[in-house]
């Protein structure tokens, strides 16, 4: 049976037998390359497999068993992927069809959870990496979720209520088949907030003849969703930024913040980084950004965005003080913390470069995988406190988690009971990070410390399940 070693000698701090460490590197190859192979252009899983699997070398070399239980080889295969068509009607008349995507990617620590995206950029790559990175993020909030995720390439920009209704429908038609709140329970991400959950919801209790709203989280309060749920993501990342600051014994009072994005992560992280007295001066939609050097008034964006789904640029019409820029970067602006809270490697080298070129101390991803491996390296390189998505965002998943518990107690919790809790599983989180980021790599590194003590979570169970 696998043993773990202790005949080591002293490397790099940290007690680490070179021939281990070489055996663990080539096994971390080996995996890379059939991910690869077997995976032919989908960039951005290969990106995120790789972006977990390398931090894992020191771990794997301290404890063999994970590599002769072969956990890597079956972790980079979900449990199944799901692709299917949807085809719907238009406002005027025409059939549409889209694809619709589910991955199921690893339900050792419990059922299936993550979000669904629509956004036309969706394809089996994006869901892939998704869903990977959901099974390390769900992990770490402590909660028994797995990982999964899911989407379509349906863009709700520019649909009416009545056609995205109908390509919710169409879509529930198929997923319903695979979901139940023992074994799948999705929620939202990009351009899927509370009213497409609301007609999933809707659809799917048609489809299954019963009341089981809770197949789903993200749900309006009164069919069952929890206080907080809306803000948790947004606010988590704020939390865990304080937590990032107070260890340069620093406060978030007084800093200069700029986001990315204007949608749901966004405006939660604004509303709380401006309630514990940081001043944030820009963030951006897709056309562009807006800079506001007084600060940027949260309420007027939630009205443009939630309530009139407009463009970011309408903001100046209410405050004329501030400049909107069309195709600028919103990362040109000086601040001391960054938070990408809009999508997938929006942030690359060159902005890495212009964010250290003007000073930022902390980097925080509140998206999933905003930043690309080069502009990682870059804040590695420039001493940039680097909070990596997967612990940072964890606080939307976590609340989520904290719904399902409410559902099946038939319960409903207080805004402050939900919050309060997901400030304490923020707080775990990031210490979990740090510790196994000391423990392995002997520097306060929390990209590599949330994916070891994640692994190590559903790696564990994994074992412990034997080879399914
Ligand atoms: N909603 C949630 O609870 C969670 C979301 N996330 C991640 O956070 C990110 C944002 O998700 P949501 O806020 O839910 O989506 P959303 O649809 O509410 O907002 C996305 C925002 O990003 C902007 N955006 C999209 N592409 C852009 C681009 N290329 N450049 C600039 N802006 C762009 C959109 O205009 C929009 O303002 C995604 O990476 C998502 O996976 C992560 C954890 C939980
Ligand atoms: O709350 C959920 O289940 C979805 C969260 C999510 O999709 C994410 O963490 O990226």
């Amino acid at each position: 049976m696998a043993h773990d070693t202790d005949n080591s000698k002293e490397k790099g701090g940290m007690m680490m037998p070179e021939a281990e460490e070489q055996t663990a590197r080539t096994y971390v190859d080996d995996v890379l390359t059939s991910v690869q192979h077997r995976n032919p252009n989908e960039e951005e899983f290969y990106q995120s497999t790789q972006e977990i699997i390398e931090s894992l070398v020191p771990f794997l070399a301290k404890h063999p068993k994970y590599m002769e239980h072969g956990i890597l080889e079956r972790i980079v295969e979900p449990d199944r992927f799901i692709m299917f068509r949807v085809p719907w009607v238009d406002d005027q008349g025409k059939v549409r069809v889209n694809r619709g995507f589910r991955v199921q990617f690893n339900c050792a620590i419990g059922p299936y959870k993550g979000g669904l995206r629509f956004h036309p950029s969706v394809n089996a790559s994006v869901v892939k990496f998704l869903g990977f990175e959901q099974i390390f993020k769900n992990a770490l909030t402590g909660q028994a979720i797995g990982g999964g995720k899911g989407g379509a390439d349906f863009n709700p920009k520019g649909k009416s209520d009545a056609e995205i209704m109908r390509f919710t429908q169409s879509f529930m038609m198929e997923l319903a088949k695979y979901i139940g709140p023992d074994v799948d329970v999705p929620a939202g991400d990009i351009g899927v907030g509370g009213r497409e959950i609301n007609y999933m919801v809707g659809q799917y209790k048609k489809i299954r003849g019963a009341s089981e709203a809770d197949a789903f989280t993200g749900k309006q309060v009164d069919i069952g969703g929890s206080l907080t749920r809306t803000e948790s993501t947004g606010y988590g990342t704020v939390y865990f930024v304080q937590h990032m600051l107070e260890d340069q014994n620093r406060k978030l009072e007084g800093q200069t913040v700029v986001v990315s994005g204007a949608g749901k992560v966004s405006i939660y992280a604004m509303e709380k980084a401006v309630q514990l007295g940081a001043k944030v001066v820009a963030c951006n939609d897709s056309g562009g950004y807006i800079f506001d050097e007084k600060g940027i008034d949260v309420e007027t964006v939630k009205q443009i965005k939630e309530v009139e789904q407009k463009r970011i640029y309408e903001y100046v019409n209410e405050h004329p003080e501030a400049t909107y820029v069309e195709n600028g970067k919103v990362w040109d602006i000086p601040c001391d913390i960054a938070l990408p809270c809009a999508t997938q490697n929006e942030l690359e080298e060159a902005d890495a470069k212009q964010l250290v070129s003007n000073g930022v101390k902390v980097v925080a991803e509140g998206a999933n995988m905003p930043c690309t491996l080069e502009a990682i390296q870059v804040f590695r390189g420039n001493q940039v406190q680097f909070g990596p998505s997967k612990a940072v965002n964890a606080g939307g998943v976590a609340v989520s988690a904290l719904e399902m518990a409410q559902n099946s107690s038939r319960e409903s919790w207080s805004f402050e009971e939900v919050d309060t809790q997901l400030q304490a599983i923020m707080r775990d989180i990031y210490q979990k990070s740090v510790t196994a980021g000391r423990t392995y790599q002997c520097e306060d590194n929390l990209i590599d410390g949330a994916n070891i003590a994640g692994f190590q979570k559903v790696a564990d169970a994994m074992i412990a399940q034997g080879v399914v």
